[in-house]
């Protein structure tokens, strides 16, 4: 899709949404789902654990779906089950997670669906290597361009036999049964899920796996924290004291008992709208120890204006006086750049996000899509080599479209809560990590003070 704008004067279509406008500032308690990659990480690990596992508030969301589906379709039990004790607001249905007899006996001769999702596309070949036959994956037309080929040759020097269209979906892998494992070189500048799918897999190759990258700083590295973090929980034993090196040692995967954090990068456009409208958002159970990147969403808000409070109760962020600019490096966090840039369009000073060159590879080249959207709501926004520079000026509305990529479809609902007429193309494709946006924006509204004047 071509980033260029169209028109600043669209004739709305029924695939658009009409953001609402803030009707005052906000008095609001979002009770945010589960996080994505929290809960894809703890499908791979119970779906390669030696005994059943039970995620309790995972995320069910096109991205979590996809993955299940795509284990069950390996031959892992993926059930529902009724959430134990008292049932808190919000709360779904936990999953339990019952994995084959052993990882070798995982189910080849499927074809998986990745949609547009960066964990299934790049997480599951490093699990379909483990299965007895061959595993086929493909995707949505956007998910055929983005960067795959490290993982594919770094799987190929582990002793995987990979077929792939020069390094993106569609790709096969011949799975069988078991896979050697060692050493492996190879340069994650592109994304942080090379090194991820790696090592969550790794503890069940025969050598384990020995990971290091090199090239271009790592983005997203909270992300390898988390899944280092999370498979220690499981047992394996994974030393990274060296820096661009991790190791995974051959073992078994315990089985997992876990509660699924809120998701805090979806819980972006819902904090950020108390420095957009004023008021108060609350976020509950928002941890006070994460390894999730959307957490600097605290320190973000703060320096644009908010005032930020974390307590045992969650997060709770009110509106300041004034939104202003913010200058950041976001290679850590990549996955909140379109919620700081929608943001920054309307903050009173400068704005210069830094660090992202990566995020072309993303749902969407988000830097061109940022670009086009913004500036074609009459945003003064710069594409850079590796983020955006965006300056103060008058809004108008206009169709803000969203390249089916969520973060995109919420920084369009972020501005509309400020500019009329702000019309979202496609707002359903948040459905991609969040269940019902529609419903939780309208919710988060109810509770403003209408009648008193949004700056
Ligand atoms: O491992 C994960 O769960 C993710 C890693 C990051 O990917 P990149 O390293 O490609 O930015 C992040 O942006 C994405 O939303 C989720
Ligand atoms: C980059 C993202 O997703 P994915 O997991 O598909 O890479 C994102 O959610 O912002």
């Amino acid at each position: 899709m071509s980033p260029a704008h169209p028109s600043p004067h669209p004739v709305p279509t029924d695939a658009d949404w009409s953001a609402p406008l803030a009707p005052g500032p906000l008095d609001a308690t979002v009770v945010l789902p589960g996080s994505k990659s929290l809960t894809n990480r703890y499908l791979v690990l119970a779906a390669l654990a030696s005994d059943r596992s039970r995620l309790r508030s995972p995320l069910r969301s096109r991205d979590t779906l996809l993955m299940a589906q795509a284990l069950r379709s390996l031959g892992v039990g993926i059930d529902d089950v009724a959430p134990e004790g008292e049932v808190a607001p919000g709360a779904v249905a936990d999953w339990v997670v019952t994995p084959p007899e052993e990882p070798a006996s995982l189910r080849g001769d499927v074809t998986v669906d990745c949609g547009l999702a960066g964990t299934v596309m790049r997480f599951l070949p490093a699990v379909a290597a483990l299965a007895d036959g061959t595993v086929r994956l493909d995707g949505d037309p956007q998910a055929r361009v983005r960067p795959m080929g490290p993982v594919v040759d770094a799987l190929r020097t582990l002793g995987v036999t990979i077929d792939d269209e020069d390094g993106h979906l569609p790709l096969s892998v011949a799975g069988r049964g078991r896979v050697r494992g060692g050493a492996v070189t190879l340069d994650a500048s592109a994304s942080s899920q090379f090194i991820s799918a790696l090592l969550l897999a790794g503890a069940r190759y025969d050598e384990g796996v020995t990971v290091h990258h090199d090239g271009e700083p790592v983005p997203s590295e909270p992300h390898i924290l988390m899944t280092v973090e999370t498979l220690r929980d499981a047992g394996a034993i994974v030393d990274d004291s060296e820096p661009n090196t991790w190791r995974v040692e051959p073992s078994e995967i315990n089985a997992l008992d876990v509660s699924v954090e809120p998701d805090l990068s979806n819980a972006g456009p819902f904090v950020a709208a108390a420095l957009v409208a004023g008021g108060t958002v609350r976020v509950p159970g928002w941890p006070q120890h994460t390894t999730q990147a959307g957490d600097l969403l605290r320190e973000i808000l703060d320096t644009m204006g908010a005032d930020v409070r974390l307590d045992r109760s969650g997060l709770t962020v009110v509106g300041g006086d004034e939104l202003v600019g913010i200058d950041i490096d976001l290679h850590d966090a990549a996955e909140l750049t379109p919620t700081v840039a929608a943001l920054a369009a309307l903050a009173s000073t400068p704005t210069w996000i830094r660090g992202v060159a990566h995020i072309r590879g993303h749902e969407t080249d988000r830097l061109a899509a940022l670009t086009a959207e913004l500036s074609g709501i009459g945003s003064a926004v710069t594409e850079t080599e590796d983020g955006l520079k965006i300056a103060p000026a008058a809004l108008h509305g206009g169709r803000f479209r969203s390249y089916h990529d969520h973060r995109m479809a919420t920084a369009g609902a972020i501005l509309g809560l400020r500019v009329p007429g702000v019309l979202v193309e496609d707002i359903g494709t948040t459905g991609k990590t969040l269940p019902d946006f529609v419903g939780l924006w309208a919710g988060m509204l109810e509770g403003a003070a209408p009648g008193v004047p949004v700056r």
